[in-house]
């Protein structure tokens, strides 16, 4: 039987830039990732996504623009990981080094995919054009997509 925990993603970007964190231990070490982690009891996704941002990275955003929601799944773990995408362009405050991530700004003509989880390529170019997605990822082992579906909607 399967069952959901709830994660966020935060996407902080520019014209021209997106920031990525290098993940430098634990769950998806070596990669680049968006910024994010659990949502803790009694807190709402969105305040979740602001916290992790901050804690990962020392910005501090007011408002997060909520863009898509992301399944994913892992042959023979039965925890489905629903992940809760956001972005933003406005934000204050330093960016701060930690012991789990190193963040560091990318060019969007210049993502590092082949350093990140492989669905980023599949759904980072709707999330660099402002669109809303819904996506459901099978991973057969932590690098391989099994298979997936990913649509554009109008509301999530
Ligand atoms: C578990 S699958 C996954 N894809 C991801 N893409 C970007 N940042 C993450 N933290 C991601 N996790």
């Amino acid at each position: 039987m399967s069952f959901r925990k709830r994660f966020t993603l935060a996407l902080v970007r520019n014209a021209e830039e997106v920031l990525l964190g290098l993940k430098k231990r634990g769950f998806g070490e070596g990669k680049w990732n968006g910024f994010g982690g659990k949502v803790e009891a009694g807190e709402s996704i969105h305040d979740a996504a602001v916290r992790e941002l901050r804690e990962e990275s020392g910005l501090i955003v007011e408002n997060l623009k909520y863009i898509g929601i992301l399944d994913f799944e892992f042959a023979g773990d039965p925890k489905i990981l629903e992940v809760h995408v956001f972005t933003t362009s406005q934000f204050t405050g330093q960016l701060v080094e930690s012991d789990e991530m190193k963040p560091q700004w990318f060019s969007i003509q210049d993502v590092p995919f082949a350093k990140m989880w492989p669905d980023d390529e599949f759904w980072f170019p709707l999330f660099l054009k402002n669109e809303m997605f819904k996506g459901y990822f099978f991973y057969k082992d932590q690098d391989t997509i099994g298979h997936y579906t990913l649509s554009v909607v109008d509301e999530l």
